[in-house]
């Protein structure tokens, strides 16, 4: 990707223009920056011309414009955009064979986020249920493999989604990991692994849970969901026309909170502790807990489909090892190396996986 033509996603792009907003306020903004237009294409032009129209960019919400960007159904998707992207994020379905060559005496240690991945993404987050014959091929996959479930929502709700003890699950973004009920455990032994980084921030996301419940609950549709070391904030279901007060709403509450940050996913503000803990910090964790910390003899595989799935992602490019793979049915600004659509090609991953190692198994 040259400098010249830059593309970005849909999701990103709002905070482009935020970013291009204040190097233009900063004087560091000039039209021959490569830059990005909110239709996630690169309009140095465009988006000079737009600044200059708003005159005063700082009158621009960034929140909002950023809000509106993470809709990636706005816009019908360029042909020739999705082949290039194609190209660069191979199916993991049709490289299936080339990936298992790379797996070669390695162990493979499979990491799944939830939302988007297992499960389709519905208007009720309370009602995102994954189907039967995934739950099975989930429990088939961690039969063979260790298996986390890697999640933005709290560990109790995401275990109460898929019910597998076998597995390991990382809920609010990795800031809460427990291992698999006894017997079901593997490298690990009978060791309980748990990681609870943000433990001290309880009271304070109990307050500000109390605080925006009270501050959105005039906004039509607006949710807040408790995650136990973070909060989610679903506009889903919110008027176009209201995101903007929603958005001024939740950053008036949590002005007050320095320690807290807020990070964005599909049609959902996220408020989560400053402390440097992500899906990546994850990751790295349970592969250390497992015994994989600086072994050349493991294949970690992370499937995952939204914007806090990319630091898992990173982390695996960094390693220069493992296999990053993005759920999304239009092109992204991605740190994954494949891509499936949908949750139903997941589960078709999965039991591909789960064939292969045992034919594996036979011919060996
Ligand atoms: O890391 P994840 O497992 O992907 O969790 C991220 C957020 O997922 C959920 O919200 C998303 O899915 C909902 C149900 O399909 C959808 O209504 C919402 O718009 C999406 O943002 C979950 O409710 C959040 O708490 C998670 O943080």
């Amino acid at each position: 990707m040259t400098n010249q033509n830059m593309v970005i996603s849909d999701a990103k792009s709002g905070l482009a223009m935020a970013i291009a907003v204040a190097l233009k306020e900063s004087g560091h903004f000039s039209p021959a920056m490569p830059v990005v237009s909110p239709n996630g294409y690169f309009s140095r032009k465009k988006l000079h011309k737009k600044l200059e129209a708003n005159g005063n960019g700082a009158r621009m919400n960034a929140l909002l414009d950023s809000m509106r960007a993470s809709s990636p159904t706005r816009r019908p998707t360029d042909t020739e955009d999705h082949t290039s992207w194609i190209l660069h994020h191979p199916s993991a379905l049709s490289m299936f064979e080339e990936i298992m060559r790379a797996s070669q005496g390695k162990q493979i240690v499979v990491f799944l986020d939830y939302d988007g991945t297992l499960s389709p993404i519905v208007q009720d987050p309370d009602r995102a249920f994954i189907t039967t014959e995934m739950r099975e091929a989930v429990r088939a996959v961690a039969n063979l493999f260790p298996t986390a479930i890697v999640s933005g929502r709290c560990r109790a709700k995401v275990y109460n989604f898929v019910r597998l003890s076998e597995l390991y699950y990382a809920g609010s973004h990795g800031m809460d990991i427990k291992g698999p009920a006894k017997g079901h455990t593997h490298r690990t032994g009978n060791q309980t692994v748990l990681c609870q980084p943000a433990r001290e921030f309880l009271p304070m996301i109990n307050e500000v849970y109390r605080a925006l419940m009270e501050k959105i609950k005039h906004i039509p549709g607006a949710k807040v969901e408790n995650n136990k070391f973070c909060l989610s904030v679903h506009y889903r279901c919110v008027e176009e026309k209201k995101w903007g007060e929603l958005g001024d709403q939740v950053k008036m509450v949590i002005k007050e909170y320095p320690q807290l940050r807020l990070t964005q996913g599909r049609k959902v503000l996220e408020i989560r502790p400053t402390i440097k803990w992500d899906k990546g910090n994850a990751l790295e964790f349970l592969l250390e807990a497992l015994g994989y910390a600086e072994s050349n003899d493991v294949l970690p595989i992370y499937i995952g489909d939204d914007r806090t799935d990319e630091d898992a992602f990173s982390v695996l490019r960094e390693r220069k090892q493992g296999l990053g793979i993005l759920v999304s049915k239009t092109p992204k600004d991605t740190n994954a190396s494949y891509s499936l659509q949908e949750p139903l090609e997941v589960m078709k991953f999965l039991q591909r996986l789960v064939e292969w190692k045992k034919l594996s198994v036979l011919r060996h």
